[in-house]
């Protein structure tokens, strides 16, 4: 028998592969309950109400599984439970539609002035010329962030005659001509469109994507909609440029705190707002529950669950062994991600040496999951990681070779995008760890971890020194230094270890120096 304490508003009719199971005890409780033992609780379902915090788990010890009925796992400190042995689960699709819906009805809300109008009629009013409105019809759309709601808010757009333009660095040309669509990037959306919808997860590289510098390329009139997740177009700059007339309207469902109280946005008629309602349906909330339920079931009946977000579905045993192969593949992947700035269509993996002896299948789904960190919302494990490519596009392709450059094994990665591949070689060394052992064309030798800055230069003197004195000047102490060439005189390149990230300030200043051809920054 296993207890699951079901803590947020979940569709009951969802929860029946859990109600009809015999060994399962469903509690309908919030988790701080007097009347709820949470010693005893093996499974958490949430929506987002609750906070599932380290805290809250260490009162939980029986804990073995917290189920997300939804996609954003934000309230659920992830890192800790996987520390703790917890599996997260999410249910990644089943309210994309709904969102996707509601977007659209925030769309046409915005440009009709429908809360407006419905408002004043009820207040006895009837001005018409107050409320005249735009035609969705022959405008261009800017949707960021191509996944799952993307997608949908693209397909019903074109339906409506709208030109689609989109920016997603993971999206491929074939792709984006299959759901015909323009890819083009961020700028030139800013520039053309007359509504832009931000759909992507909110993450470091997406939280104020849409800020003051980037509101200063829009139209005149632009309309700006936000219903993923607060934080990803800047409230504050936003606000600046709702006041000073330049955005035309705003639609939000999400806010960075919520709900968001006596907020400066709030005050103006053309911003039109929900209460996080995106998910709000009968069919999206059957669709999580149920979804969240089966897995429940399934982990519990001793089977690998589908959407776990953080942990591997092997024995111990066997993770043990392979886990410093997993850890160094994982990093290959991350790297990759943060290198490449276009979107992937193939990731090819060559195994040599001593790791062809293990499961690579399974390190090679841990090198896609280090891939998708921080792109999109779902986290991706080795139990979701093939799925997750091959929805994206993505070839995966693995093989076996003899060649492992003289070290006792190698993991080789190439990812290949429109215009260009990428290599990244890794190998892990018995007491002394793991190592990046090549980078796009270089031999170099470097610790994958923390605050790093892959520097591409010319091989002139005093290059380092220039280097150096950017650093040295703005106090910064340089952690280790790898340097690679082909040739001298040629291209070089160099990996810099630091303990914090550099500011925008400085990674420009290394940028700016006359050697440099380009500065990336990756953070692992
Ligand atoms: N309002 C609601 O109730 C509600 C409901 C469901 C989902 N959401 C939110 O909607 C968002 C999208 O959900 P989804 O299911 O479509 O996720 P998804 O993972 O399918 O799609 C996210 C997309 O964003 C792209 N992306 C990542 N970083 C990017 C960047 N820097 N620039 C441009 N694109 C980038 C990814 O490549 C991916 O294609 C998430 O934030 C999710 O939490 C909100
Ligand atoms: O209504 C909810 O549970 C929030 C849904 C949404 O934000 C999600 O991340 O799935």
């Amino acid at each position: 028998m296993y207890q699951i304490l079901v803590a947020d508003a979940i569709s009951e009719e969802g929860l029946y592969p859990l109600l009809n199971d015999t060994n399962a005890e469903i509690i309908q409780k919030k988790t701080d309950d007097p009347e709820v033992d949470l010693s005893t609780i093996k499974a958490l379902l949430v929506r987002s109400a609750t906070k599932v915090t380290d805290e809250l788990m260490a009162e939980m010890p029986n804990l073995k599984i917290i189920a997300r009925a939804g996609v954003g796992v934000d309230n659920i400190d992830v890192p800790a439970a996987t520390k703790r042995g917890i599996i997260v689960i999410n249910a990644p699709d089943g309210n994309t539609i709904s969102t996707a819906e509601h977007t659209f009805a925030m769309m046409a809300s915005l440009m009709r002035n429908i809360p407006q109008a419905h408002s004043s009629v009820k207040n006895l009013e009837w001005k018409r010329n107050q409320y005249v409105g735009t035609e969705l019809f022959g405008k261009n759309l800017g949707i960021v962030g191509m996944g799952r709601i993307g997608s949908e808010i693209a397909k019903r757009a074109k339906v409506f005659g709208m030109s689609v333009l989109v920016f997603d660095p993971f999206l491929t040309k074939e792709r984006a001509a299959k759901l015909g669509v323009e890819s083009t990037t961020l700028d030139e959306i800013l520039q053309r469109s007359d509504i832009i919808t931000v759909h992507t997860p909110l993450t470091p590289e997406t939280k104020g994507i849409i800020n003051e510098e980037a509101l200063k390329k829009t139209k005149k009139g632009v309309r700006l909609l936000n219903c993923a997740r607060g934080g990803i177009i800047d409230e504050q700059d936003l606000a600046k440029y709702v006041a000073n007339g330049h955005v035309g309207g705003v639609a939000l469902d999400v806010f960075e705190t919520e709900p968001p109280g006596e907020h400066p946005l709030l005050k103006y008629d053309n911003v039109i707002v929900t209460p996080h309602l995106g998910a709000s349906t009968k069919e999206a909330q059957l669709n999580v529950a149920t979804q969240v339920a089966q897995e429940v079931r399934t982990y519990f009946e001793g089977n690998p669950v589908s959407n776990s977000i953080n942990l591997p579905a092997i024995s111990k045993d066997i993770y043990e062994k392979i886990q410093p192969f997993y850890q160094i593949s994982k990093q290959i992947g991350n790297i990759l991600t943060q290198c490449v700035k276009e979107g992937v269509h193939e990731l090819s993996i060559t195994y040599s040496g001593s790791v062809t002896e293990l499961e690579t299948a399974y390190l090679t789904k841990a090198m896609l999951s280090g891939f998708f960190k921080g792109r999109i919302d779902v986290n991706v494990n080795e139990v979701n990681a093939l799925l997750t490519a091959k929805e994206r596009g993505i070839t995966v392709g693995e093989k076996i070779s003899t060649e492992a450059f003289g070290y006792d094994n190698c993991i080789s990665v190439t990812a290949k995008g429109e215009e260009n591949a990428f290599t990244v070689r890794g190998t892990f060394i018995d007491h002394y760890g793991p190592r990046i052992v090549y980078l796009n064309g270089f031999n170099i030798d470097f610790l994958p971890e923390g605050n790093l800055l892959y520097i591409q230069h010319m091989d002139r003197p005093g290059v380092i020194g220039h280097v150096g004195q950017v650093l040295g000047d703005h106090h910064i102490n340089i952690a280790t230094m790898q340097v690679g060439r082909k040739q001298a005189g040629g291209e070089a390149i160099m990996v810099l270890a630091f303990d914090k990230p550099l500011s925008e300030n400085e990674l420009s200043l290394l940028n700016n120096l006359d050697e440099i051809v380009s500065i990336n920054p990756i953070i692992l």
